[in-house]
């Protein structure tokens, strides 16, 4: 990565400070570009979203896996629960969705209830031996008694072998009359998962990111406090691939001896530890035995770290610096917040990242672990919250005493309730897989890259004024 000529930061800068510089180039197609991550963590695509409670559950994981990406479990979630969470990932299927399922007796109200934790908008109706009967969607419903059984509204689906490849789905989609679900049939007649025509097409695009076992990717956090030895075993044991060691403030001695038992705890793990901004945090984490070092102080949507403490950097620069340094020792960074457009992504990649880390803007899709809700105009959304607001150290520390918890709740650097609404057009986290990867790939090809290390070596970039990105902002309703 270098700046154009005459572009020399004078100071730090963040994502909306720069701009990619087109070059010539030999990649013919977008398609040619291989997103392949270059770090351990056996993500096929450099996306993981950020260990928050309000981010990244079973759903998100089991969904971002099976896309290539990976979710990290936060560190507040207990050892029993992380466990549960791990095997359920583990055991969903690499190409067919995991349903919601209904029986055939239960009413309207409870797949009303249910079918807006599904991107695909139905949930499936089966019988007690696991039979699909058929899917019933929000429309089936319309007009229809709330208790009506589902037995009486429910509409019959396409069912391939389970077997089937994506492609022949899709086109088993494409016929008229096919409907919008194909339900995936064990031999014994048993449903195996659910593929939607674009998920079919995904499954050709994407490739999952799985373990040893052929079985899908998941990380886990754990804090530096208590027996972190013990909880690092716990992880390990509950078949966590990537370990994440979190904390606000990842250069100080505490972080850096937690790392230290990890590894020693761990010594095959991979693991990630952080936050720093500086290549000398950096340098630190890898000699305490990171593989990967997480980058970022006071970028992220929930954070008020910056207006508290007047603590962090601005994001680009901080990637930059922390990815050098990594990078001369063989390891790497992951850029960690402040992410709101694909054009994040691909600077942070530009800049030396080997994958990028999200939160808030995955919190606002169906697979984020909340509650949907409806803002005062109907609008969906969901809430989300930074894991140093209030509301999360409270839930951390519920088992200390009333004294710790009032000391420790002086240090809020968090928001406690936001909203992030869910974009009508890109409402399931996939949507936005799909417009990440197309903007990376798409500006690969602008530089000439067909990897995302050619990205990195290739990429020249320019500094820009405010108005130079805002003319770069698409004006739907004119001016
Ligand atoms: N990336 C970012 O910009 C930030 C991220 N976060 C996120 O919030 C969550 C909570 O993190 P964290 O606050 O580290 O909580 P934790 O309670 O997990 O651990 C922090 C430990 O480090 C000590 N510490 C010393 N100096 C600091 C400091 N300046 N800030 C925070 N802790 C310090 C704390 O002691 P004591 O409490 O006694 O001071 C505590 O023992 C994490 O998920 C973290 O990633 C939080 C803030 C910024
Ligand atoms: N200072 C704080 N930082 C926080 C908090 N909760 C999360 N975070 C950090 O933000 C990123 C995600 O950034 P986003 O812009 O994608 O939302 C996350 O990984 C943490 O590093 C918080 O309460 N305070
Ligand atoms: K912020």
């Amino acid at each position: 990565m270098r700046f154009i000529d005459g572009h020399t930061p004078a100071h730090d800068l963040t994502y909306d400070d720069v701009f990619l510089v087109p070059e010539r180039s030999d990649v013919a197609s977008r398609f040619d570009v291989d997103l392949a991550v270059a770090d351990p963590s056996g993500a096929t695509i450099p996306i993981v979203a950020a260990n928050m409670t309000a981010v990244s559950g079973r759903r998100m994981a089991e969904t971002l896996a099976r896309r290539g990406g990976m979710a990290v479990i936060p560190q507040d979630v207990d050892p029993a629960a992380v466990a549960d969470t791990v095997a359920g990932v583990k055991s969903r299927h690499t190409v067919w969705d995991t349903p919601v399922v209904l029986n055939p007796g239960e009413a309207v109200a409870d797949a009303l209830n249910l079918v807006s934790k599904r991107a695909h908008g139905a949930v499936v109706v089966a019988d007690e031996g696991g039979r699909p009967l058929g899917v019933v969607r929000e429309a089936d419903c319309a007009g229809v008694d709330r208790f009506t059984r589902l037995a009486d509204v429910l509409v019959p689906a396409v069912t391939v072998p389970v077997g089937t490849e994506p492609r022949a789905v899709f086109d088993a989609l494409s016929a008229p009359g096919a409907g919008d679900l194909a339900l995936g049939i064990e031999a014994d007649g048993r449903l195996a998962g659910v593929l939607t025509r674009t998920g079919a097409l995904r499954a050709e695009v994407y490739a999952p990111a799985l373990d040893a076992d052929g079985r899908l990717r998941v990380a886990a956090a754990l804090g530096v406090n208590g027996d972190v030895a013990t909880r690092t075993k716990e992880l390990v044991a509950a078949g966590v691939d990537v370990l994440v060691v979190d904390t606000a403030h990842g250069h100080q001695e505490k972080t850096i001896s937690a790392l230290r038992t990890v590894r020693a705890a761990a010594p095959d793990a991979v693991v990630v530890a952080g936050n720093v901004v500086t290549a000398a945090g950096t340098v630190d984490l890898i000699e305490a035995g990171a593989d990967v070092v997480k980058v970022g102080v006071g970028p992220g949507a929930m954070c008020t770290t910056r207006m508290a403490t007047g603590v962090g950097r601005p994001q680009f620069s901080a990637v930059a610096e922390c990815a050098a340094a990594a990078r001369a020792r063989g390891k790497h960074i992951w850029a960690d917040g402040g992410v709101r457009h694909p054009r994040d992504v691909a600077l942070a990649l530009a800049a030396g990242a080997s994958a990028v880390m999200v939160g808030s803007w995955f919190a606002g899709t169906y697979e984020s672990p909340g509650d949907l809700q409806r803002d005062e105009h109907g609008a969906p959304y969901k809430e989300s919250f930074g894991m140093a607001s209030k509301r999360a150290v409270s839930a951390r520390t519920r088992t200390d005493s009333a004294f710790d918890r009032a000391r420790k709740g002086l240090f809020e650097e968090g928001i406690s309730s936001s909203r992030m609404r869910l974009d009508p057009a890109r409402p399931g986290v996939e949507d936005l897989l799909d417009s990440i990867c197309a903007g990376v790939r798409s500006a690969c090809t602008y530089t000439g890259a067909s990897t995302l290390e050619e990205f990195h070596e290739r990429a020249v970039l320019g500094i820009q004024s405010a108005s130079g990105f805002a003319e770069g902002r698409p004006l739907p309703t004119g001016w």
